[in-house]
């Protein structure tokens, strides 16, 4: 297939914001691809690369060279291309992967350019996912949604449920179970503001889980045949919520499934590390610790999986089981100090109370969980429920930068400050989020009114707007002057009713940082 019918789909999908209208283009098009190639035309089409790194960054896709006059390029070829840029590695490598980018560049028209581009930048903004794909395989071959979702989700993307599809229908897709040593799709958390919003989407009795803030491992093993690790000993892969292998990353979280008395199974959990006095180590440290292989570091900070379900134990699938008893084989089979800390609620009230005590005791929040929910991979619903504490500041806006797409002509990106003991405003973080068409038009007229100074992006302004802003928890920052960044902001509303004098202090911020307080 040539890439040109990828493209003209994406523009077409991107034009129209019915979702049946998405579907039948992008089905149209999955029912002409050939079976050996519908994985990639299934992953171009939901926007993404089967490659998870290319290596190319923004720079060597600034300037295009001259596009070719004619639509030659087949998706296979796009996909070999991608695949030697990607592997290039060493002293050199990264002009011959720049090389090697130019010639792809110029084999592409000028609407493929764009769309590669795009591609290779994670940008493609057309308003396709991959549930949308997996929407329409099932149009295209005329299987019900349900069996592709499943297929995807236990095969790990829906690249592989294309593939079973095309080759064999709907009987290849039923064939499609869990296998251990091959990662399934996460089951993902659906947000709530508080726990009696929480209960009342999942139903009561519930179970509710601490939420610990470190990186989530699905930990596979089953009996070795030899050919890794010492001889007869079990295989242990963990893999991460994309599904990338970190198993030579956590050593200790190898040993600790090991350690376990069953030989085969699949666990889901967290991997954090917890100070000498019990509380958790801050996200970022946990985040580096599982981003090295170097040993040193990795002595420096132990980690620990704590586990909340299992899918999986000794060929025995829990997916389609009630949590309960999915709660009962975890118990089973894991040690209690090495799995969430979990109680069942019969009131909202009680969970109310398991919240305050888990945010008290240092964890992110809780995660309420619907006690007779399946284990629902690589969806988002409400059989899983996340609280966490919403932290609020009245903080400064020193400027904004001017919006693009979409937000062409206004002032978008907020640069928010808070004071320091001296009256001084520190800035801590941008952020674009939580704003309304209506906000966005009041700010551009506010913010111009106080212009201080200007850059190309940038307008400064003097005296700041004060703005409610919620974040999730702020994060040691070397990029911002006050050692402290902020996660996640978004605005709640602005405060014209308040001055600079308002401005809530820098220490305040910091002080929801066990690092940042120096405690
Ligand atoms: N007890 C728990 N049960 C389920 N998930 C948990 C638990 N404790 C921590 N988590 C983490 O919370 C996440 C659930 O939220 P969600 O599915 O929205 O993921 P997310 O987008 O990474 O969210 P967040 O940034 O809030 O962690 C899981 O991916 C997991 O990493």
């Amino acid at each position: 297939m040539l890439l040109l019918a990828i493209v003209r789909a994406s523009t077409a999908v991107a034009a129209t914001p019915s979702r049946l209208a998405k579907r039948a283009i992008l089905a149209d098009v999955l029912r002409l691809a050939e079976p050996e190639e519908i994985d990639l035309v299934a992953t171009y089409l939901a926007g993404s690369l089967r490659q998870r790194r290319t290596g190319v960054g923004w720079a060597s896709l600034a300037a295009l060279p001259d596009p070719a006059p004619q639509p030659t390029l087949e998706v296979r070829d796009v996909d070999a291309r991608l695949e030697r840029i990607a592997a290039e590695s060493g002293a050199g490598s990264s002009a011959r992967r720049d090389a090697a980018l130019t010639d792809l560049l110029e084999a592409a028209t000028s609407a493929e350019q764009q769309y590669l581009r795009a591609l290779v930048l994670g940008d493609v903004r057309q308003g396709a996912s991959a549930s949308l794909v997996q929407d329409a395989l099932a149009a295209a071959f005329e299987v019900p949604l349900a069996l592709v979702r499943r297929a995807a989700m236990l095969a790990g993307s829906t690249a592989s449920a294309a593939r079973a599809v095309a080759a064999g229908g709907q009987a290849a897709l039923e064939a499609i179970g869990l296998t251990v040593g091959v990662p399934v799709e996460p089951m993902l958390a659906a947000a709530a503001p508080n726990p009696s919003d929480a209960v009342a989407k999942s139903g009561l009795p519930a179970f509710v889980d601490a939420k610990l803030d470190g990186i989530r491992v699905q930990v596979h093993r089953w009996p070795g045949d030899g050919t890794t690790g010492a001889a007869g000993a079990d295989e242990v892969r963990l893999f991460t919520r994309s599904l990338d292998d970190i198993t030579d990353r956590l050593p200790e979280v190898v040993a600790q499934a090991r350690a376990l008395p069953e030989s085969t199974f699949v666990l889901d959990g967290e991997v954090i590390a917890l100070r000498p006095d019990g509380r958790p180590v801050p996200f970022q440290l946990i985040a580096a610790r599982t981003a090295t292989t170097d040993a040193e570091a990795a002595a420096g900070l132990p980690v620990a999986l704590f586990a909340f379900d299992v899918l999986h134990v000794a060929g025995r699938d829990l997916l389609d089981e009630p949590l309960h008893v999915r709660a009962e084989a975890l118990a089973a089979l894991v040690p209690p100090e090495l799995t969430v800390p979990r109680e069942v609620v019969t009131t909202a009230e009680r969970a109310a109370e398991v919240f305050a005590r888990a945010v008290g005791v240092g964890w992110e929040g809780v995660v309420v969980k619907r006690r007779d929910a399946p284990y629902a991979a690589g969806r988002r619903d409400s059989a899983w429920v996340k609280v966490k504490p919403r932290h609020t500041f009245d903080l400064a806006v020193v400027g904004a930068e001017w919006g693009y797409g979409r937000r062409t002509g206004w002032l978008s990106n907020l640069h928010l400050a808070a004071r320091d003991g001296a009256g001084n405003l520190v800035m801590l973080g941008k952020t674009f989020k939580g704003l309304t068409d209506a906000m966005l038009t009041w700010q551009t007229a506010e913010l111009l009114a106080r212009e201080s100074r200007r850059t190309a992006s940038t307008v400064f302004v003097d005296p700041p707007l004060v703005a409610e802003i919620a974040i999730d928890g702020v994060q040691v920052s070397t990029r911002y002057p006050g050692g402290v960044a902020l996660r996640f902001a978004r605005v709640l509303r602005y405060r014209d009713d308040k001055t600079v004098a308002d401005v809530d202090l820098l220490a305040d911020v910091a002080a929801l940082s066990p690092v940042i307080d120096g405690s």
